[in-house]
């Protein structure tokens, strides 16, 4: 199958996964930067792993309800091309970010029901993209990164308003079914290439863009 679905892979720690990612042909990779995450980084470590990110894959920090002290940090030390909000920033708060960082802003929404789905279009006109992911589980549980899915059909012939991204326990066996059903222009994986969490697998990662071409 010849296919343009754009890849992302996030929550990479270490400069083999990176190069993984580029070779494969990922378009994003993804840095964590949420500190109960097991793929969590620190800016400065995410400012090294930078270095190895060829131009034209774009290096996207994940954070979660941040504060400015913590944007300032990475924004200060990590050459990011885009900001992934995964908590539950309001589009007052997006809009913020946006302005203050001057870097496009993807906001994650968490989806279990029908009755999520109107959240999808509480951000237009405020972020650049929106990213599709299965609500988690539990109160406790992280916000994302939990290699659940959600149920794919509600989102099956919906008009966006806005580029989206489809997430949530995508793996190399269910990512070309995932896409077929939907019609995601792009997708992002974390826990799906992974052996352990925060480890990842670099067959995995291959197998998983492989699966969309
Ligand atoms: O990956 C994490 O640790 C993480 C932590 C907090 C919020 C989001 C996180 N990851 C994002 O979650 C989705 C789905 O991940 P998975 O493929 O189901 O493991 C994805 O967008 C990750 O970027």
């Amino acid at each position: 199958m010849q296919s343009t679905v754009r890849v992302k892979i996030c929550g990479l720690r270490t400069p083999e996964a990176v190069a993984a990612a580029a070779e494969a042909g990922a378009s994003y990779v993804g840095f964590v930067f949420f500190p109960r995450s097991p793929r969590a980084l620190t800016p400065d470590e995410a400012r090294a792993l930078s270095v190895d990110v060829p131009s034209g894959v774009a290096k996207v920090g994940l954070l979660v309800d941040a504060d400015d002290a913590l944007l300032d940090d990475i924004d200060r030390l990590v050459p990011l091309d885009m900001l992934q909000l995964h908590g539950s920033e309001t589009p007052e708060r997006v809009a913020e970010v946006r302005t203050r960082y001057g870097l496009p802003v993807m906001k994650a929404i968490g989806i279990a029901d029908a009755a999520d789905l109107s959240l999808l279009d509480d951000f237009a006109g405020v972020a650049d993209q929106i990213l599709v992911d299965a609500k988690p589980p539990t109160a406790g549980a992280l916000p994302g990164g939990n290699g659940l899915s959600f149920d794919w059909r509600l989102i099956a012939n919906r008009r966006w308003s806005l580029p989206w991204m489809l997430a949530g326990g995508l793996t190399p066996s269910n990512v070309a079914e995932a896409v077929a059903l939907t019609g995601a222009p792009q997708v992002d994986v974390s826990s799906g290439v992974e052996s352990a969490p925060g480890v990842k697998d670099l067959s995995l990662i291959k197998a998983f863009v492989d699966a969309l071409r």
